[in-house]
Order: C-alpha cells, then sequence, then structure tokens
C-alpha cells in the first residue's frame, strides 16, 4: 500500500432548514439538532403559516444556542492549518471553524454562504429567517451546502432545483397519498369492532394532527367481503371529522 485510509469526519457548513406548519415546532427543531451535532451552521425558515412558532423560535433560539460555541481567533486557526499540514491532510472546507463573532445581520447571513478556509467571517451560527415565498425565493438563491425541506411537492420542485444550481444536496420530506390498505386476510373484527381498535390500526394517521399528519390517508382500499360491517363504523368516525355536509365518497 502507497498510502493509507483514515476517516475524517466533517460537517457540510452551512444548513438552510425549512419548516411546514402542520408540525411547526418539530419539522425545524428536529433536523435542528441533527445539523447541529453534525458541527454545521444553520439558517431556519420556519413557516409562515405558523406565524406564532416562528416569532418564538426567532426569539428563543438565539437566547438558548450558544452562538459562539465554535469562535477561534486568527492564531488558532493559523494553528490548526499548521496542524494539519503536519498531518498531511487538510481539509478543503471546515466551515464552523470559520466562523467567528456575532452578527444577524442578512448580508453575514448570505457571507457564510461562501465560506473559505480562511475567511473570517462574522456571522451567527444559527439563524432564524422569518418571512414567506419572497424571503424562501431569495434564500434558495445562496448556495447552502444541505438543504432540508418539509412540506408540498410544488414546493418540492422548486427547492430540488434551485438546489440544483449549486449541486446541493437536498432532503425534502414531503407529502403523499398513503393509501391505507384493508387486507382480505386482516380480522374485520378487531380493525372494526370498537373505535379505539380501529383508532389505532388505521385511523390513527388519518385524524392525528386534524388531518395534517403526512402520513394521513386520503384513500382506503378494502379488500374483502363483509366490508359493510366496516362502513358505518367508518362513517360515524369520519363524519365528526368532516364539515357539516361534506360527503364522504366510497
Ligand atoms: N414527509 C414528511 O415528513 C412530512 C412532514 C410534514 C409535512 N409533510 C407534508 O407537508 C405538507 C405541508 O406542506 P405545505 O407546503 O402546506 O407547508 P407550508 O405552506 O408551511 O410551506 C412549507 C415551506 O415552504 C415555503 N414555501 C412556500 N411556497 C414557496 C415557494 N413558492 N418557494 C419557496 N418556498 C416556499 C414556506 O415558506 C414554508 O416555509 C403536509 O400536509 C404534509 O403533506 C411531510
Ligand atoms: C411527532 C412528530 C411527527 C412528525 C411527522 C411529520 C408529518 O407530518
Amino acid at each position: 500500500m502507497l498510502d493509507e485510509a483514515y476517516l475524517q469526519p466533517q460537517p457540510l457548513g452551512v444548513v438552510l432548514i425549512i419548516g411546514a406548519w402542520n408540525y411547526p415546532f418539530v419539522l425545524t427543531i428536529q433536523p435542528l439538532i441533527g445539523a447541529i451535532a453534525a458541527g454545521n451552521a444553520v439558517i431556519i425558515k420556519p413557516s409562515e403559516l405558523s406565524e406564532n412558532t416562528a416569532t418564538i423560535l426567532a426569539k428563543l433560539l438565539p437566547q438558548y444556542l450558544d452562538q459562539l460555541n465554535y469562535e477561534v481567533n486568527e492564531t488558532s486557526l493559523a494553528e490548526q492549518d499548521i496542524k494539519w499540514e503536519h498531518e498531511g491532510h487538510k481539509p478543503a472546507f471546515t466551515s464552523h471553524l470559520d466562523l467567528k463573532i456575532l452578527n444577524t445581520s442578512l448580508s453575514s447571513l448570505l457571507a457564510i454562504c461562501s465560506l473559505t478556509f480562511h475567511a473570517v467571517i462574522v456571522a451567527d451560527l444559527y439563524i432564524v429567517i422569518n418571512g414567506g415565498v419572497e424571503e424562501t425565493t431569495e434564500l434558495l438563491k445562496q448556495r447552502f451546502d444541505h438543504i432540508l425541506y418539509t412540506g408540498n411537492t410544488t414546493v418540492g420542485k422548486i427547492v430540488m432545483e434551485a438546489a440544483a444550481k449549486h449541486l446541493t444536496p437536498v432532503t425534502l420530506e414531503l407529502g403523499g397519498k398513503s393509501p391505507c390498505y384493508i387486507d382480505k386476510d386482516c380480522d374485520l373484527d378487531i380493525v372494526c369492532r370498537c373505535s379505539s381498535c380501529l383508532l389505532k390500526r388505521c385511523q390513527v394517521y388519518v385524524i392525528s394532527q386534524a388531518v395534517t399528519h403526512c402520513a394521513s390517508s386520503d384513500s382506503w382500499h378494502l379488500f374483502r367481503p363483509g366490508i359493510s360491517c366496516f362502513s358505518p363504523l367508518f362513517y360515524q368516525l369520519n363524519g365528526q371529522l368532516c364539515l357539516p355536509g361534506a360527503p364522504i365518497t366510497s
């Protein structure tokens, strides 16, 4: 062997998280935890539709996240550089090590997106940007190192297209049809007997979060004779969820 292999864990750099309204806290904080754990700087764009959560996130995150955690001065950067040279390898991109002091302005935020190894950047590590389509569109023009988007498929395509311009990898958590399949072999008694069973087995994703859950079924496929015993209960439960007068189709 002329060379030896080694593992060099590295943060991606600057991660953009675009959240959706149906779980406004979880869908921003969960990916944020992962991104921080991997050493990234993060820009969080909560959904403008869940306005109160967006406001509280912008207020609380800077209050509780240690923005200075990764601060290094130029000397220690230089020392690190020498160390890497000495070890025979130097990461091309060190992201968080380059982030220095705090400043929440948009211009500094955008400056992060073009980090280079020796740059001394003035910026926050974790920034909440609130706004709607206009602001998100502006954000998406910047180069990020990873984008996590949760929401609908139409905007998912917009995000992916914007990311592709910079060859930025994306994680898209999109909505779907999530059909519910009642197999001919399933125990219909259990499925139908009582609302609690039905709730546990089938309805949980339909009704949770007032039907906004990403895996909510919008169609049920029933494959067995005797299904008529199922229908009244289905109607009874779903009738309570529907708007008055809204039809439940077969
Ligand atoms: N797969 C999953 O894990 C998962 C989780 C939660 C929600 N979802 C899906 O997401 C749906 C909710 O999505 P939504 O789209 O209604 O949420 P939404 O309206 O809150 O939009 C999501 C984000 O997209 C941004 N956005 C909207 N239009 C945009 C545009 N033209 N350009 C750029 N950004 C834009 C918004 O600012 C917002 O931050 C749920 O009903 C569910 O189907 C999926
Ligand atoms: C409890 C968090 C569940 C998140 C699922 C998101 C789908 O809508």
